[in-house]
């Protein structure tokens, strides 16, 4: 399957149904733990019915003033070192390894895991979603250089031989399909506002914002862009941005399609309020667009309700997995945007994130992975026991 369709979002369009919503918090509670997948429980794990997709209605956010909005805290906590991070989650006595090994008896490794994640799979149908950045390639200072390893390159494509697999990032669909370059997986880009995924078999098939298109190679694909009508807006506020922060050293604004991202990661720390101090005013004026803190990067996204979690569902109910139970889903991710998948299959109860960080922090996620070696080791891991079993 070669999935380079790109229709243009403007025409024909969809009949779009953005929401407005506020930004959504990171529930700092570890909420319905699939039983069998609880690092405490011996248990099968056992999935209720999926729920369908809905978009509620939600009021629109309105920013405070930006020294009393929090934006700069944000922006220092979105990468925080070690020490730091370990201080905040009570451990601040004792060596970073130390508070790193009390922290895996919360979140452990999905490796030393294995058994207890493919015990729960026995049976049933496994998805595979992956973050890209932090996740399938190392953090870098040049986003533009964010490249994934060949080996990983192979190890991705492997596992997708056995399971249906979907890249979500909050890149716009274009990169991260450059960045990766495999044709058999599903593409989700800009947080999930820009799908590429499979013709969906569910209930739903007649979803307002899908168009269903064949790609070259005439394989029947699926695209879903729900923030289609804030292009425009995107655009000009990308332009709007790009301007204002031209003069700051090392401040650079990336095209995510319908999200734009302003990077601080190259910036002098002194000059981090003046980046966000920007970003707020120019926001100010655009209440139907948001910023969610990422790493070292201020996501400027529409005020819609949808994110890594929707797409989620939405390619599980396109993949006709969502209402079953024989279903495991496993979300591997590293950024806060990551944490509304993660919550999405604990309330689902039908699979699990895990995340990957070098150091102690909240999540909703299950388990965890170090850095990107210990996610391809995993991915590795995982095609190997399918392959066994299927040989048996
Ligand atoms: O959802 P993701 O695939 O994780 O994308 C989130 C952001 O990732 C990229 O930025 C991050 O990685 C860069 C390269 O390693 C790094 O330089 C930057 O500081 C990180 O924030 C991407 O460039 C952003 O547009 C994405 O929003």
């Amino acid at each position: 399957m070669k999935l380079c369709i790109d229709l243009d979002p403007m025409d024909p369009k969809p009949n779009l149904n953005p929401v407005l919503t506020d930004a959504t918090p990171l529930t700092r509670s570890r909420l319905g733990v699939p039983s069998g997948l609880s690092p405490y429980s011996p248990k099968g794990a056992t999935f209720p019915h999926g729920t369908m997709l809905a978009i509620p209605r939600k009021k629109t956010g309105i920013l405070d003033d930006f020294r009393s909005s929090g934006w700069l805290d944000a922006m220092k906590s979105s990468s925080p070192t070690h020490n730091k991070v370990s201080k905040d989650l009570g451990h601040g006595i004792g060596s970073p390894d130390a508070a790193y090994s009390t922290w895996l008896l919360k979140f452990p490794s999905a490796l030393a895991s294995f058994d207890q994640i493919t015990n729960c799979a026995k049976g049933k149908r496994i998805a595979l979603f992956l973050d890209y950045d932090g996740t399938l390639s190392p953090i870098v200072d040049n986003p533009d250089c964010a490249f994934m390893s060949d080996n990983m390159r192979a190890a991705v494509k492997k596992v997708a031989e056995y399971f249906p697999t979907a890249i979500i990032s909050g890149r716009s669909r274009d990169k991260v399909y450059e960045f990766v370059g495999l044709s058999e997986l599903y593409y989700a880009g800009s947080h999930g506002m820009d799908i590429i995924g499979p013709p969906r078999q569910s209930n739903s098939d007649n979803h307002p914002d899908c168009i269903r298109s064949s790609d070259q190679q005439v394989v029947e694909v699926n695209l879903f862009q729900p923030a289609a009508e804030f292009l425009p807006m995107i655009n000009e506020v990308r332009g709007l941005l790009k301007e204002c922060i031209k003069d700051i050293e090392g401040a650079t604004v990336e095209n995510n399609k319908f999200c734009v991202s302003v990077h601080y990661r190259n910036v002098d720390e002194e000059s981090w309020q003046i980046v966000g101090q920007h970003v707020y005013d120019i926001l100010k004026e655009y209440p139907r667009l948001r910023v969610t803190h990422g790493r070292k990067v201020l996501e400027v996204r529409p005020v819609i309700d949808w994110d890594k979690g929707k797409a989620v569902t939405f390619l599980l109910e396109s993949l006709g997995l969502n209402n079953c139970d024989d279903v495991l889903a496993i979300y591997v991710g590293d950024d806060r945007t990551d944490e509304d998948a993660f919550k999405v299959l604990r309330e689902v109860n039908k699979g699990c994130g895990i995340l990957v960080s070098p150091a102690p922090k909240e999540s909703n996620a299950i388990y965890s992975l170090r850095d990107p070696c210990e996610v391809m080791e995993f991915l590795t891991s995982l095609a190997v026991w399918k392959s066994s079993i299927q040989a048996r």
